[in-house]
This record gives C-alpha cells, sequence and structure tokens, in this order.
C-alpha cells in the first residue's frame, strides 16, 4: 500500500525537530538520547560506522567510509525527516552527549511496514544499548507513526543483533533475501525477521506487567542508613539496595515489609514504625517495579542477615558510593533531604 500525500505530510509535521505540540524527537530512554544527526557529527561518526566490525553487517556502509560519505547520510536523513518518509537518528549517551551509533526506521517502500536498521560502536557493543535504542524506535513505529509492522534482514552469524530481535519479539518470517554488503562489495543471504503490531503489543503488556516491591531505609541513632547487598543466585546480585521484597497477594505493603524485615534480618517491626517516604517507579526489561520506600527508625531485635547478604551502614552523604539496582538513585535525594542537615 503506498503512502499517500496526507500520510506523509502529517509524519513530516510529527518528526520536524523543533516541531509543534505534536513533535516525538529526540526519543529519550533511561540511558539514551535517539536525535537527528547533524553536519557537526560527521567527524565523530566517520570511525564509528567505519569499524570494519559495523561495516561488514550493516549492507548499507561503506568499507572505508569517509567523511563525504557520512555527510551524504545525514543529508538524506534530513530529507527522509522532511518528507515523512521514515527517520534516522543518532543514538547518544544521555549522561555525555557522546555518539554510540545509529538507528533508522523507513517506512517509504511498503508503508504500512517499515524497516528497521541499527548498529552500535564496537567498544559500546554488549551493554543493552541496540534493544534500548530498538524499543524505543519500536515505540515510535507502533505508536505515533502508525505502522502495522516492522521487519529488518540480518546476516545468520551475526548472532549479538539476532539476540537483539529476540529480545525485541521479532520472529524469523521466512523470507531470505540477497542484499548487497557495500563493505564486502559482494552479496550476501540475510535471513528476515519480522513484528507485527499485535506481538509488539503483547511484548510491551507482558514487560509493564507492574510488580510491588516494599522496601525499608533503617536508619541507626547516627542518622546512618541500611544496604544490603543482593546475594549471589538473585537478578541484579552484587548490587546495593533497601532490605525488603514482593508484596504477596492478599498482604499490604506494611505487612510485607513487616515479613521482609523478620526474614532477611531477623528483627521484629511493628506497622505503626514504618514512615512512608517516597517511592520508585521504574521500567525494568520485563517488568515494571513500583517501590513505595518506608523509613524505619526502630525496631526489636539485632540484624541478623539470614540469607547470606552483607550489610553496610551508610552515611547519606555516600549512598551514591555504592552501586544500586537502577530503580533506586532517584531514592536518594529523598533520604539525603531527610538526613542531611
Ligand atoms: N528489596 C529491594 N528490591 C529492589 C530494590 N531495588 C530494586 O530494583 N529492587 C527489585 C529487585 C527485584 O527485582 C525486586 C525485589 O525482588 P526480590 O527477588 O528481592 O524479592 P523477594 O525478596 O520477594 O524475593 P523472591 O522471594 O522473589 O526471591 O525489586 C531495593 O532497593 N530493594
Amino acid at each position: 500500500m503506498p503512502i499517500t500525500e496526507a500520510d506523509g505530510r502529517r509524519l513530516a509535521d510529527l518528526l520536524a525537530p523543533e516541531g509543534g505540540c505534536e513533535a516525538v524527537l529526540p526519543l529519550v530512554t533511561d540511558r539514551l538520547v535517539l536525535r537527528p544527526p547533524e553536519p557537526a557529527d560527521a567527524p565523530a561518526l566517520v570511525p564509528l560506522a567505519g569499524a570494519w566490525e559495523v561495516a561488514r553487517s550493516a549492507a548499507s556502509i561503506p568499507h572505508p567510509l569517509d567523511e563525504a560519505a557520512v555527510r551524504r547520510w545525514i543529508a538524506e536523513a534530513a530529507t527522509h525527516r522532511t518528507a515523512g518518509g521514515g527517520v534516522v537518528l543518532v543514538v547518544t549517551d544521555r549522561a555525555d552527549g557522546a555518539i554510540l551509533g545509529a538507528i533508522d526506521l523507513i517506512w517509504t517502500a511498503r508503508w504500512p511496514v517499515g524497516d528497521v536498521g541499527c548498529w552500535i560502536a564496537p567498544d559500546r557493543q554488549g551493554q543493552g544499548y541496540a534493544t534500548e535504542a530498538l524499543r524505543a524506535m519500536l515505540d515510535l513505529g507502533f505508536g505515533a507513526v502508525g505502522l502495522q509492522a516492522i521487519q529488518t534482514d540480518v546476516l545468520p552469524d551475526n548472532a549479538p543483533s539476532r539476540r537483539v530481535l529476540d529480545r525485541c519479539a521479532f520472529t524469523p518470517d521466512g523470507r531470505r533475501a540477497s542484499l548487497r554488503v557495500l563493505a564486502l562489495d559482494d552479496d550476501r543471504e540475510h535471513l528476515g525477521y519480522a513484528l507485527t503490531r499485535a506481538a509488539w503489543e503483547a511484548d510491551r503488556a507482558a514487560r509493564s506487567r507492574l510488580v510491588l516491591v516494599v522496601a525499608a531505609a533503617l536508619i541507626d541513632v547516627d542518622g546512618r542508613v541500611l544496604l544490603t547487598r543482593r546475594p549471589e543466585g538473585k537478578a541484579m546480585a552484587g548490587l546495593w539496595e533497601f532490605p525488603g521484597g514482593k508484596v504477596n497477594d492478599g498482604e499490604t505493603p506494611e505487612h510485607a515489609l513487616v515479613r521482609e524485615l523478620h526474614e532477611e534480618l531477623g528483627i521484629d517491626v511493628r506497622g505503626s514504625c514504618l514512615a512512608p517516604l517516597t517511592f520508585a517507579s521504574h521500567a525494568y526489561a520485563d517488568f515494571h517495579l513500583l517501590m513505595p520506600l518506608f523509613v524505619l527508625r526502630s525496631w526489636r531485635g539485632r540484624i541478623a542477615p539470614r540469607e547470606g547478604q552483607q550489610t553496610a551502614w551508610v552515611r547519606a552523604a555516600r549512598l551514591r558510593d555504592y552501586p544500586m539496582p537502577p530503580a533506586d538513585p532517584p531514592l536518594i535525594p529523598a533520604l539525603q533531604d531527610l538526613l542531611l542537615i
């Protein structure tokens, strides 16, 4: 089905970088900002996109790659956006703006089916950036853009990319295409992968399943906070957290916390001693965590970790020195406001 002129205009408006209230760019995730490339990005992009490991698996990147080719790619990205035919973005580190890779979604050829492609610089691979960028692009493609399916082609020996596609709920769709790989100056058979709107919705629903966890900041007479270290064998082992755990069916958060503190630390706590402080709301890869954090200043019994956890009493000013699960750092300012004079 061809994309109509009206569709193209709506999409161009949506993707305009400084566009009105409908504009959706840049895409911002936990660790990334995905934004349109600018001519000034060209020098930084050449060594990244030009790396052999990147060029050999991305069909459309020549090797060696020069700055003129990158400038043409940046100009084409702007053309796609202004014509409403696709979106081409650089993947940047949200913390310092460094470019990590690029991702594109083009829908002119097979509207309402889009074609997606992504690469991440070799020294930044293996940290989940491609999955994070791809999920953001899928949300845009199936959300504001309104695509019905998204597909891609991957070399059979490109195991890391196939794992990213698996994680994002793509499945092999039976297509086999012989595509030119510019860097090899040769045709290579690629495997087709696709994700339908229904499969994306089901995956998103599974990942946004709400899990209610309750946690406590135990505070001692010196104003220090108790952190416990997640033991080996549990998810996120080795990270420091606030003691607590999942709320079971039929429990209130307070009942669950009293039970968890007894099970984990061997202390007896009255529900009435738990003072609500703040909460964490965080999207993990396969569930959404909602975690109220209570403050607790008095309990009975000596703290005796029963699950082999290490413990540490930490001054509020030092809480950031302890690596925590990604949901926890936003809780620190509320504790510091409470405890720092
Ligand atoms: N207790 C606790 N859990 C946290 C914190 N931050 C954070 O992301 N979590 C996550 C890690 C886990 O995915 C989830 C808690 O699950 P858990 O496995 O520790 O809970 P649980 O004690 O009920 O354990 P289990 O019976 O399921 O093994 O919440 C935190 O500060 N404290």
